[in-house]
């Protein structure tokens, strides 16, 4: 008797980004930005990344671009009376940010765009950079690599570790 095959292998159920697979997506968004920021030669004033997923494509970022000046905002997701909102934990440096002109801000990704839709607020003339993006937020990033489709969850490696799985027919 043959096992019923399932709607979906187990490895479509998510995208799973490898080490090697975000450096290459963050560099190619290195490339895409590089000359064209708003300073002499194009370049960019400094990078701000969203704690704590952006801080690995930042740091690629920072990287390519030469860029030394970095600072961090932290963002978090919370539920208050059965209402989800958004708080920020801690604030990069104003007089480093003032209204975000030629700063980069950089996510891992964008979903639903709340998080971006926030800092956009804060810093209206930064420029909003994610690694992927998924259609919903897709309005609030000014540049991004690679789109999922909503229902796909982004898996990256820093939450992952590799482990034995059993043989496709083995399973129940
Ligand atoms: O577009 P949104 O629906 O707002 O979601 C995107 C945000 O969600 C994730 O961060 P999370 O708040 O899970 O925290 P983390 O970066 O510390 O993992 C991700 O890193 C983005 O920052
Ligand atoms: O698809 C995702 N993967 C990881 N973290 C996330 N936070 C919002 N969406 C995602
Ligand atoms: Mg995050």
């Amino acid at each position: 008797m043959t096992t019923p095959r399932p709607d979906r292998l187990p490895h479509e159920k998510g995208f799973h980004i490898s080490w090697d697979q975000i450096h290459r997506d963050s560099r190619a968004l290195a490339w895409r930005l590089d000359g064209h920021g708003p300073g002499e030669n194009g370049t960019w004033r400094g990078i701000c990344a969203i704690t704590r997923g952006g801080m690995v494509p930042a740091s690629i970022l920072a990287r390519e671009l030469d860029i030394r000046t970095i600072d961090t905002i932290g963002v978090k997701s919370y539920d208050h009376n059965q209402q989800s909102g958004l708080e920020v934990l801690n604030q990069p440096d104003p007089d480093f940010m003032k209204d975000g002109e030629g700063i980069l801000i950089v996510d891992d990704l964008v979903d639903s765009g709340k998080t971006l839709e926030l800092v956009r607020q804060m810093y209206p003339k930064a420029h909003f950079a994610t690694v992927y993006a998924k259609p919903k937020g897709r309005v609030q990033v000014d540049t991004f690599i690679t789109e999922v489709s909503q229902d796909t969850w982004i898996f990256f490696p820093w939450d992952m570790a590799l482990q034995y799985v059993e043989p496709y027919r083995g399973r129940e």
